[in-house]
């Protein structure tokens, strides 16, 4: 009944943020490149309650639609084009919600304009873009700007409590699903686009990919499988896949996604089996008997791990067994354990870092991309590398698919 209560609070909260927030004097100020669905959630919402940010302008193509967005949306200026975010001297920083395949474009862009930038996902459309602009010159000059792909959910304290629970070295295979509902996509959206680096790979995959490659501690050796299923309105766009991916040391990987999923799916969920491992008893909390040792094998599940603020569960079953020292066929005595977890603050995780509980994955992202362009420590953060292993991960279901990679743009920045 607590937890119901603590549910419905939460999400009421995620809305509806207590307290009133005092900017500070001189805030980051941020522009939006497209009036995009997501940036509300993504950004607009966060920065109500993060004392150093402001959404300043917002752009669109049609100016008109900038307009009534930025008007709804409480945002100072709308600007005629994204360029002209770029060019105003008053914004900071660039938030870019654009299709996949626009990403590579406006992210040099603005990095060349100076600003900082918080990409989405994925941040770009392959593997070779990812090289020419996490590896471009722009980034490593003095005072670069910062650049930060949006995985959000690798910020939030459910996903750091959930790694402490894992051993990569030690994972023997996991899997990672993700659902979009049926009634949420039309046929013909961005995702459904090829020329705009579409398909649920590049989507849901985004997720799927980078989850994997943290729990192997590692990026795939090779995709082994790939099936996918068509969208409607270009067949080179995945509406559905199904990947097997082989790991260093053996492991086994499995990611699914579905943009167009049956109503009985709505959890996006991790499934992680770990080897058995020679444990110490102080790891279980018991005393064994002299001539004795300990072996765990350990499964943890993580319900909703893409939108955990709402609502997360995180199960972990270990079993146990009591065997006499270098006897492998003998089994003295076993047992199981289950624990559940949920961790809405770092309070929960035993860290002392900020959040509340109706922090999202957004806002908890939010703080640490103003810190680091503040120049502060980061606790929390995507690197170059954790973006171009991604990029590698797709890259590779894509070829294993037969569909191709998504194409490579075209832009490049002049001298
Ligand atoms: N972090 C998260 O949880 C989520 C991330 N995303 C990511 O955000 C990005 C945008 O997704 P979403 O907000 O759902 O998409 P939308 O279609 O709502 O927004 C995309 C924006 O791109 C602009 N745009 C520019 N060129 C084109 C073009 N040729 N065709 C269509 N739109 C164009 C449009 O801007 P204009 O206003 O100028 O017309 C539009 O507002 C994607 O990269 C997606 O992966 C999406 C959903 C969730
Ligand atoms: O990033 C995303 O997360 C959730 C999905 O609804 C959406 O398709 C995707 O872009």
């Amino acid at each position: 009944m607590a937890g119901l209560f603590d549910m419905a609070k939460r999400n009421w909260q995620i809305r509806n943020p207590p307290g009133v927030v005092t900017k500070t004097a001189e805030p980051l100020r941020f522009g939006i490149l497209g009036a995009a669905d997501i940036a509300p959630n993504a950004l607009i919402s966060p920065a109500k309650t993060h004392p150093d940010v402001v959404v300043y302008a917002v752009a669109a193509r049609d100016r008109g639609k900038a307009q009534s967005y930025a008007q709804k949306h409480g945002i100072t200026e709308a600007k005629a084009t994204y360029q002209d975010v770029l060019d105003d001297p008053m914004i900071d920083c660039v938030y870019i919600p654009l299709p996949n395949g626009l990403h590579f474009e406006w992210a040099l862009r603005a990095l060349q304009a100076g600003k900082h930038v918080l990409l989405e996902k994925p941040s770009v459309n392959n593997t070779e873009e990812a090289k020419m602009l996490f590896h471009h010159k722009l980034l490593s000059a003095p005072k670069a700007p910062v650049l930060l792909e949006a995985a959000h959910y690798l910020f939030h304290p459910a996903w750091t409590k959930f790694m402490t629970l894992i051993t990569p070295s030690e994972v023997e295979s996991a899997k990672a699903v993700i659902w979009v509902p049926m009634w949420q996509l039309s046929t013909d959206d961005i995702r459904y686009r090829y020329d705009l680096g579409g398909g649920a790979l590049m989507d849901l995959g985004a997720y799927t990919a980078s989850a994997l490659v943290h729990i192997f501690g590692a990026v795939a050796e090779e995709c082994e499988e790939c099936v996918t299923e068509p969208g409607s309105f270009d067949a080179r766009c995945d509406r559905l896949y199904r990947a097997k991916y082989i790991f260093p040391g053996g492991g086994r990987g499995e990611m699914e996604g579905d943009l167009s999923a049956p109503l009985d799916r709505l959890s996006p969920d991790i499934h992680v089996s770990h080897r058995s491992v020679s444990v110490s008893p102080d790891v279980a909390g018991v005393q064994i008997p002299e001539g004795h040792e300990m072996y765990r094998t350990r499964k943890v599940k993580f319900g909703t791990f893409v939108q955990p603020a709402y609502m997360h569960s995180i199960t972990v079953d270990d079993s146990y067994e009591l065997r006499l020292i270098g006897d492998t066929s003998g089994i003295v005595k076993s047992w199981t354990e289950r624990q559940t977890i949920k961790a809405y603050t770092f309070r929960d995780t035993g860290a002392e870092q900020a959040g509340e509980p109706y922090w999202t994955t957004y806002r908890y992202m939010l703080e640490q991309f103003v810190d680091e362009v503040r120049g502060k420590t980061v606790k929390q953060w995507v690197t170059a590398e954790d973006s171009m292993n991604t990029a590698r991960m797709l890259d590779m279901a894509y070829t294993r698919s037969g569909l191709g990679l998504r194409k490579t743009s075209e832009y490049r920045l002049k001298a």
